[in-house]
């Protein structure tokens, strides 16, 4: 219940005036429509099937017909009845048009308002969540919210036609019409159960899409293992329980609904019959108000019904609703310290002495040990710090630290003296250039591609900074030059190619600190000396960290830290650090050498 108050506040807070104008037209399309059936007494006493309309309430309506000469009666009344059809379609259309926008701009509102949250959400964020349950969120259930808000403006428009549809029914006979309530509203407390089963379902509905979302992510991304390792029986077996699942949700949702639907069909029988009895025997109606209250109950009983059936769907679409704004909650909570601010508007950090950490340490989950061990490291500006050591050291973990995008649970990461807190923190987040281990292109092309961080780079800018990455040779031969469009649809880069194009727009930046995350497995011995030329061509320039996996490519490092469990073993010149006999860098290089020798 708290999530539909939720959603209907969230509903009210965005349409504002709009809803109510809405729920206007609508009273006015439900009163035309009552309106319309009163004027089928003048219409069929005209035709001779009731006697005179003046024993009918509401009577006074139709007075001036009898001032009009009886031959033209019957075209005025028709003209009436016609100009009322008219005039109530041309309302209906306007709020047709105005419930989809109302239900477009207020989904449309949740997406974008979900989307901001998630990228204002720090990384510590990033790393606790599966990529693959914020976008179901994101498409899946975002789409669910979407058919609730049209079945809710559906709903709503039921029900105010239902109102009024009664308030006319009331006129015309108080008992017979309190006593279609009376049904009405026992069979709505007995229906209450099934809302609350298609609220299970919904949420069942919720808990196998995501399941279905993060496997398919997993298996797509994952695919080369499966093909290479012959794993396709089994995901495909996985792929078909899970799809066996979804049916049988989708079909039990649809059996519900459809079950409540037959009741209500033969309780419509049984008050149909009940009402002919009743209205003749024992309140004894004049035949005319009977018909007009059959026609009237006989119209809305298809929508009481309808009301059911909507608050069933309502009822399985809430919880998608709740995950939308459960994640908005989360992402919240887990908001950047820093202000949100218009691209271009941020400042970058002008150092002049340094990086610093002073006694970091870091842990990802309290009940682990630490990752980051005091680590009291000097990264002086203009130079190149190389950072090594074994798989799972904490290379990643530190550089996430010196970027910014955690902050240690002990010690503090310093810029030139200053902690990197608040403001700070973004501007220097502004002022990093970040090449990682699985270069990230978008399916557009390379310009498109550079032009992200730097919308107002020159075409010579372009070419620069490819220059100095060390790809310009392989664009200017590609068929379209900057303008080839790369990724999954377009032309197949290489790992190092990849790399290399994103080191240029790391470049383009024009970065403080430009920070390399060697990706060695993809890199043939042509590609990474092509890296180290870059690196050559950049030293001196910028402020360079490399986290490098090939000992070959640091050789030139001005300084090198060497990691192990979370501390920092060594440090020091790669050639001092290479000349002594012991310790774990002496370990890396032995195990290299031998490896290129094998
Ligand atoms: N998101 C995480 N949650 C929990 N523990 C983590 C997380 N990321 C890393 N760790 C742990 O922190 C330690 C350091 O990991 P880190 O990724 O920094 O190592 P690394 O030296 O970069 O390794 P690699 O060279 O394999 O990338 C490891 O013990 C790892 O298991």
């Amino acid at each position: 219940m708290n999530a539909i108050s939720a959603y209907m506040r969230q509903l009210h807070d965005f349409a504002g005036k709009r809803l109510y104008i809405y729920v206007f037209l609508m009273l006015m399309i439900s009163c035309l429509d009552g309106l319309s059936i009163y004027l089928l007494v003048p219409l069929l006493s005209l035709v001779g099937l009731f006697g005179t309309q003046g024993s009918m309430p509401m009577a006074w309506l139709f007075e001036p017909l009898q001032r009009i000469p009886a031959s033209m009666t019957l075209f005025v009344v028709l003209g009436m009845y016609s100009v009322l059809m008219i005039v109530q379609g041309l309302i209906q259309r306007k709020q047709a048009v105005m419930g989809t926008e109302i239900q477009q701009g207020f989904v449309n509102n949740l997406r974008i308002r979900t989307y901001r949250s998630i990228l204002r959400a720090n990384w510590t964020f990033f790393l606790r969540k599966r990529k693959s349950d914020l976008s179901h969120v994101l498409t899946s259930e975002l789409a669910r919210v979407s058919q609730g808000t049209n079945l809710v403006m559906q709903l709503s428009t039921s029900f105010i036609f239902m109102v009024i549809q009664i308030a006319f029914a009331m006129v015309l006979s108080v008992q017979m019409t309190l006593l279609v309530i009376v049904g009405g509203v026992l069979l709505t407390l007995y229906s209450r159960k099934f809302v609350r089963r298609a609220k299970q379902m919904g949420d069942r509905t919720t808990f196998l899409s995501q399941e279905y979302f993060s496997g398919m992510q997993e298996h797509l991304s994952g695919i080369k293992d499966i093909k290479s390792n012959m794993l396709e029986a089994s995901h495909f077996e996985w792929f078909r329980s899970m799809c066996g699942k979804l049916e049988k949700n989708a079909i039990q949702l649809v059996r519900l609904n459809s079950g409540t639907q037959f009741i209500y069909k033969i309780i419509s029988v049984v008050f149909i019959i009940m009402f002919v009895v009743l209205s003749a025997q024992v309140f004894k109606l004049q035949p005319e108000r009977s018909i007009l209250i059959i026609l009237i109950f006989a119209r809305l009983w298809p929508r009481f019904g309808g009301i059911q059936s909507s608050l069933e769907y309502i009822g399985a679409l809430v919880p998608a609703f709740h995950a939308v704004t459960a994640l908005q909650e989360e992402c919240d909570q887990a908001e950047e310290s820093y202000k949100a601010v218009a691209p271009g508007q941020v400042k970058t950090v002008h150092m002049t002495k340094g990086l610093s950490c002073e006694n970091v340490s870091f842990r990802y989950l309290e009940d682990q040990g630490n990752a980051l061990n005091n680590i009291n490291l000097f990264i002086p500006i203009g130079k190149m710090t190389a950072i090594v050591g074994r798989s799972g050291a904490g290379k990643s973990t530190l550089i996430d630290l010196l970027m910014g995008l955690m902050e240690p649970q002990e010690g503090k990461v310093t810029v030139d003296g200053e902690t990197l807190t608040g403001e700070r923190l973004q501007t220097w987040r502004n002022s990093i250039g970040y090449v990682s281990q699985e270069p990230f292109l978008f399916h557009s092309s390379i310009r498109e591609n550079l032009l992200l961080v730097d919308p107002r780079a020159k075409e010579e800018q372009l070419w620069e900074a490819l220059s100095f990455a060390a790809c310009e040779d392989f664009v200017r031969k590609l068929p379209e030059g900057l303008d080839t469009v790369i990724g999954d649809r377009g032309v197949r880069l290489s790992g190092g190619e990849r790399q290399r194009i994103v080191l240029a727009r790391a470049i383009l930046r024009q970065p403080e600190v430009l920070i390399l995350d060697e990706a060695t497995s993809s890199l043939d011995s042509e590609n990474e000396a092509k890296i180290q030329a870059a690196i050559e061509k950049l030293k001196g320039k910028m402020t360079l960290i490399v986290i490098a996996h090939r000992l070959s490519t640091i050789r030139d490092a001005d300084q090198v830290v060497v990691l192990d469990q979370g501390q920092i073993v060594q440090q020091g010149e790669f050639g001092a650090l290479s000349r002594e006999t012991k310790g774990t860098f002496h370990q890396l290089l032995t195990k290299q050498t031998a490896l290129q020798n094998a």
